[in-house]
């Protein structure tokens, strides 16, 4: 593990950085490409472990994987599923969306993952997928799925509240099932909803019929998965951390090919940034935030972009004032225990720092250098880096980690700050 240096500047940056592909839209591109009636092309891949893992996966499951010279272009093609083992990594996308995939297989799939991912919330999904007549053994990593080639599908009821993810990885396979799924949510409101939104609209490009009329239920009518030729966006909510050096240093920065339309939840740190006092602009598919001299503090609900909770904590933390995060309780099954891991490194750094019961609270102080633990957490690590852009000796810890979704960060980085003071 490497202790990085973070970079400090003293002046405003100015850079543009083009993002890789979104994780999110990725894996579920590859999910459907792999279920498809045909062979399909995605482009703009992200190319990152949590990819890299659902690639791996697939092809470990016997669906053809292949990319030429250029790694972003993947060609999939659907094959019958066979028994296999598979390593979930710490991707909530892996854990929650290839079980059910793992139910068409003609023999047991058997499920890993790291030893951090073993109190991410899982069982929520297996026990779905029993209602819906597959065989799992066991609620908790390691587990499996004795797949049989087909399932019976139909209605089941969920508490979602814990992640979207559990939602979203039974509509995903949901048309491969003999009566369809309809998934019910009952509970407390489910978060990351934008990424609900993003899986049913993928299915309708896919030609799956999706009927979303009736609150807090998805019915998914059984039917073939059109192959689609996937080009996937690039990464908004990878795109905050580097819009956010704009906003701290006062200085600009600008993320080509953002899209006009999207379901990224990522997206809406534009709002979170101009709130903050950012100006910004998007124009011919350029988002440019110029920072303010002064951050101003916000309160505000994240339920829906909770993704962005590390890069907003870290930079409110920046702000003059005390800022008020909520609607994030989810938060402490995320990668690590979010919530408790941002409060404990901020404040190491001389923070103000509480947990409420869904959330930050996070008054302005004056930060000093220190040691910024990572907790096997991307986007901790580059909230740290974030802070140390601007305060003096912040030395992030598993720098490494950000290569769950953005391999380059530590040059991209530092190609963002080349030409600073
Ligand atoms: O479906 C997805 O691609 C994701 C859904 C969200 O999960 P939760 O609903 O668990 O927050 C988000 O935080 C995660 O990064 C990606
Ligand atoms: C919560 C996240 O990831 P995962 O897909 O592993 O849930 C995240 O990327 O912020």
């Amino acid at each position: 593990m490497t202790v990085w240096r973070a970079p400090r500047v003293t002046g405003p940056v100015t850079a543009t950085v083009e993002l890789p592909g979104s994780k999110s839209i990725t894996n579920r591109a590859l999910i459907l490409a792999a279920l498809a009636s045909g062979p399909s092309t995605v482009r703009g891949v992200l190319r990152s472990r949590d990819t890299d893992l659902m690639l791996g996966a697939l092809s470990a499951l016997g669906v053809g994987i292949e990319s030429g010279d250029n790694p972003t272009t993947v060609t999939v093609t659907p094959a019958s599923l066979h028994g296999a083992d598979v390593y979930c990594g710490l991707a909530g996308t892996v854990l929650r969306f290839l079980p059910p995939v793992a139910a068409f297989a003609d023999g047991p799939v058997r499920f890993d993952a790291d030893e951090q991912a073993r109190t991410r919330p899982q069982s929520t999904i297996l026990g779905a997928l029993r209602v819906l007549g597959v065989d799992v053994d066991g609620d908790t990593l390691p587990f499996t799925v004795n797949g049989t080639g087909r399932a019976t599908g139909g209605a089941v009821t969920i508490d979602a509240s814990a992640s979207s993810q559990f939602v979203s990885g039974l509509l995903l396979s949901a048309p491969r099932f003999d009566d369809g799924v309809t998934v019910h949510h009952v509970g407390k409101p489910v978060p990351s909803t934008p990424h609900i939104d993003m899986t049913v609209d993928m299915l309708t490009t896919a030609g799956v019929s999706v009927d979303t009329a009736e609150a807090n239920t998805w019915r998914v009518a059984p039917g073939p998965i059109r192959a689609v030729d996937w080009v996937v966006e690039p990464d908004l909510s990878n795109a905050a951390a580097f819009l956010a050096a704009a906003a701290a240093t006062g200085g600009t920065v600008t993320v080509p090919y953002w899209p006009t339309v999207t379901t990224q939840p990522g997206a809406q740190i534009a709002d979170v940034l101009r709130d903050m006092g950012c100006q910004v602009t998007l124009s011919g598919g350029n988002l440019t935030v110029t920072g303010p001299d002064r951050l101003s503090p916000v309160s505000i609900d994240l339920h829906d972009i909770g993704e962005l909770t590390p890069t907003i904590a870290a930079l409110v933390a920046l702000a003059d004032g005390a800022s008020v995060l909520s609607g994030i309780a989810h938060l402490r099954g995320h990668e690590t225990n979010r919530l408790e891991a941002l409060a404990t490194e901020i404040n190491r750094l001389g923070g103000k720092v509480t947990e409420t019961d869904d959330g930050l609270r996070i008054e302005s102080a004056p930060l000093h250098g220190g040691h910024w633990l990572s907790y096997a957490d991307h986007r901790m690590a580059t909230a740290g880096a974030l802070i140390g852009l601007v305060t003096d000796d912040v030395d992030v810890d598993d720098i490494e980690t950000t290569a769950k979704t953005l391999p380059d960060f530590p040059a991209m980085w530092q190609q963002m700050i080349a030409g600073t003071a």
